[in-house]
């Protein structure tokens, strides 16, 4: 069956998390978290969904991008576009008109990322597999067929790359045994967001220790002394044992950053996440450098906004965690090409999940990273953020704070219709509620 495409929807879809202070941070202090919400429609009726990840009034901007995108994809058939995968990225990310709006970068690149996920998730679903098992299943010299090389040879060529595949080969059926077994490691967000009170923080951290936690990540950034007190109630009710890490959303300037982190030192945490402008690849490689006798790593990549932005940090050393994240980078193929490069430079990828549907994609990104890339679990956790998964058809399933792998095929991004109806903007029954308050 070709699969041909026949229409493109894309919705605006948005959740009042602001109203609890879910998700907030030293940036964000009001995230209503979203999705630009994508279906693909075929002759034969298979569907693929997509979203990109956005937060509230942004959300309306990439729906218009994806629209400008609709061209590109309906008419195609699946067939056409998986045969030549790094060909139609081009021509999704290369548009002679539509690229002077990134490239690569910013709206245009979430739209691409939206609408490549939901044609990943119809290829996992006309294989009948889920995505992260589709690509495990994949030849090399496929894997290597789909990712754009474009801008990054200088460290990755594409022959580099497949000796790579093809050297991790051996031992990957232990390691997907070894995954659907155990899972893969996480780490929690939700105990200490920032506009958390101390009660709600001390209850969340006892239950999430109590559910088998081990690692925590805790928002800082607004206030220095506020910070100290936070962290140092946090690493007193999880223990000298238990890993910690803290994330400031891209608030100081390079030498406040760190002035701030050093004064934050003695809560020992793991990495100081998006210290400065995620632009500033330079200022990265100043705070690692001073922090590294302190023992606290880099960590950042949320809005890198693509290939090259990650190829640079890891040639300045500028970061030691990677933070890939499913929509924020051109979907599959784009997180292929850096999953590819951090291994090169032996830096560990942590992803972000931190968001409405972030958790459920990015799982199938990193079961790939170690069954067929890193076969490396030291110093890696995928994030995972308590939100919003009852919206989803087929829900992330955490257990023991580990990813179990998702069976159903797909990408894991399809949303139940009526969670859609509910809380499209403006016209779903929940903002109907809150405009009316
Ligand atoms: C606005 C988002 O909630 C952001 O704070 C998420 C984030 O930084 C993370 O999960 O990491
Ligand atoms: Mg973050």
């Amino acid at each position: 069956m070709l699969h041909k495409i026949i229409n493109l929807t894309v919705r605006d879809v948005r959740f009042p998390t602001s109203l609890e202070q879910h998700g907030s941070d030293a940036m964000h202090t009001d995230p209503d978290y979203s999705a630009a919400y994508v279906v693909l429609d075929t002759d034969c009726g298979l569907k693929g969904f997509g979203l990109t990840f956005t937060l509230g009034k942004g959300t309306e901007i990439v729906v218009c991008a994806v629209k400008a995108l609709e061209g590109l994809v309906v008419g195609k058939s699946l067939q056409e576009i998986v045969s030549n995968f790094r060909g139609f990225y081009r021509l999704l990310t290369s548009d002679g008109q539509m690229r002077w709006l990134g490239p690569e970068k910013g709206v245009i690149h979430l739209a691409t990322a939206a609408v490549l996920n939901a044609v990943w998730d119809l290829w996992a679903r006309a294989e009948g597999k889920p995505l992260w098992k589709l690509l495990v299943d994949m030849d090399p010299k496929q894997i290597v067929s789909c990712i754009d090389f474009r801008y990054i040879t200088d460290v990755l060529t594409e022959d580099e790359a497949l000796d790579m595949l093809v050297k991790a080969q051996e031992g990957r059926q232990q390691r997907e045994d070894q995954m659907l077994k155990e899972g893969y490691p996480a780490y929690t967000t939700s105990c200490a967001w920032l506009g958390y009170p101390d009660q709600q923080l001390k209850q969340l951290c006892t239950d999430a220790l109590k559910s088998g936690w081990t690692k925590f990540k805790v928002k800082v950034g607004a206030d220095r002394e506020d910070d100290v007190r936070r962290c140092r109630l946090i690493r007193q009710m999880i223990g000298p044992s238990n890993t910690l890490m803290i994330d400031a959303n891209q608030r100081w300037d390079v030498d406040e950053a760190i002035s701030w982190v050093s004064k934050l030192a003695e809560v020992k945490p793991l990495w100081i996440e998006e210290p400065t402008s995620p632009d500033d690849i330079l200022g990265h490689a100043t705070i690692a450098k001073a922090l590294a006798p302190l023992g606290i790593g880099v960590a950042t990549g949320e809005q890198c906004h693509n290939r090259v932005m990650f190829k640079q940090l890891l040639q300045a050393s500028a970061l030691q965690f990677v933070q890939i994240d499913s929509c924020r980078l051109g979907s599959v193929n784009e997180n292929l090409a850096v999953l590819l490069m951090a291994h090169k430079f032996q830096v560990p990828v942590c992803p972000h999940a931190g968001g409405v549907g972030l958790c459920e994609l990015v799982q199938h990104l990193i079961l790939f990273d170690y069954i067929c890339v890193s076969a490396d679990l030291s110093n890696r956790m995928c994030e995972y953020v308590d939100h919003l998964h009852e919206h989803f058809a087929s829900p992330v399933v955490i257990q023991d704070a580990h990813y179990m792998p998702p069976k159903d095929p797909g990408y894991s991004c399809e949303m139940f219709e009526s969670s859609v109806k509910r809380h499209q903007f403006p016209e779903g029954d929940v903002w109907k509620l809150h405009q009316n308050k």
